[in-house]
């Protein structure tokens, strides 16, 4: 790949020391281009969340390298990085201040970025993840689990980022909203150019978002696999074929023919 726009090189990360540390990454890498979906995807603990908590800078302690567009990312994070690279969280009830009315939890980051035509960019961003204009003056109780999960979603692109950090960004909603919610992010990001680093444990939602994906295993990257390669089958490792086997039968079964 000529030029990356993320890339992971080398990258370890320990929590604690001595006999009770734990080595939750190691010797991660991967290059991810810019408008392309990479997905990670193992167990519960195998290290998905650090990766992503490391990139985006709620996380300084670790060794190797993080570039973006081609510069190796400081541990500090200024202002002008948070506007290139969001995080979308899990949960979206623990993710919004239970007492801001949506405008105001819209207009913060605007704020933060000195950013222009705030009424505006509220109303277009309500608008693109499929709220209307009304939305602004509720509250996160008023809200459905989707419904908070896309003004999520809006809170985060409403600074125009290139970047989102998707962690498990549906594994807390209704099975009956989950497909909306990925459909809305795979709008959003063809409709935007954005890329899009996504972790989960379910290889039916990474399969449908992601054009590569990592299976993960005790920290390392264990596959790299197109969602072609997982949907025909062709893996390698039998760790992958066992997990594809125990995550989605369906999936599991092509693999078995295939392998
Ligand atoms: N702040 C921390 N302090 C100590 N250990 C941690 C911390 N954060 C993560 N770990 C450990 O690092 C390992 C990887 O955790 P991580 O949350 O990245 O896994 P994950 O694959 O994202 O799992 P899950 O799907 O359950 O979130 C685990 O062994 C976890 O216990």
């Amino acid at each position: 790949m000529q030029n990356p726009y993320l890339e992971l090189k080398d990258l370890t990360i320990r929590f604690g020391h001595g006999a009770s540390g734990v080595v939750a990454v190691q010797q991660a890498e991967f290059a991810i281009e810019e408008g392309e979906s990479y997905g990670l995807i193992g167990e519960s603990g195998c290290g998905k969340s650090t990766i992503l908590r490391a990139i985006a800078g709620l996380n300084p302690h670790y060794e190797g390298r993080i570039l973006l567009d081609g510069t190796e990312l400081p541990k500090q994070r200024g202002k002008a990085l948070f506007r290139k690279m969001q995080m979308v969280f899990q949960d979206p009830y623990a993710s919004l201040h239970p007492r801001k009315m949506v405008q105001n939890v819209l207009i913060e980051p605007l704020q933060i970025m000195g950013m222009d035509r705030k009424q505006e960019r509220i109303d277009a961003i309500l608008s693109d993840v499929g709220l209307d204009a009304g939305f602004r003056y509720r509250f996160p109780h008023e809200l459905s689990g989707g419904q908070r999960q896309r003004i999520a979603i809006a809170r985060t692109l409403i600074v125009e980022p290139r970047l989102l950090l998707l962690d498990e960004p549906t594994s807390a909603l209704d099975v009956s909203v989950q497909a909306e919610i990925l459909n809305l992010l795979n709008r959003l990001r063809r409709d935007r150019g954005l890329t899009y680093l996504m972790v989960s444990h379910d290889i039916a939602v990474i399969a449908h978002m992601c054009d590569r994906i990592a299976i993960m295993k005790d920290g390392r990257m264990l596959e790299k696999l197109t969602s072609q390669q997982v949907r025909s089958g062709a893996v390698t490792e039998d760790y992958t074929r066992e997990f594809l086997a125990a995550s989605a039968p369906a999936v599991a079964r092509e693999a078995a023919q295939a392998g």
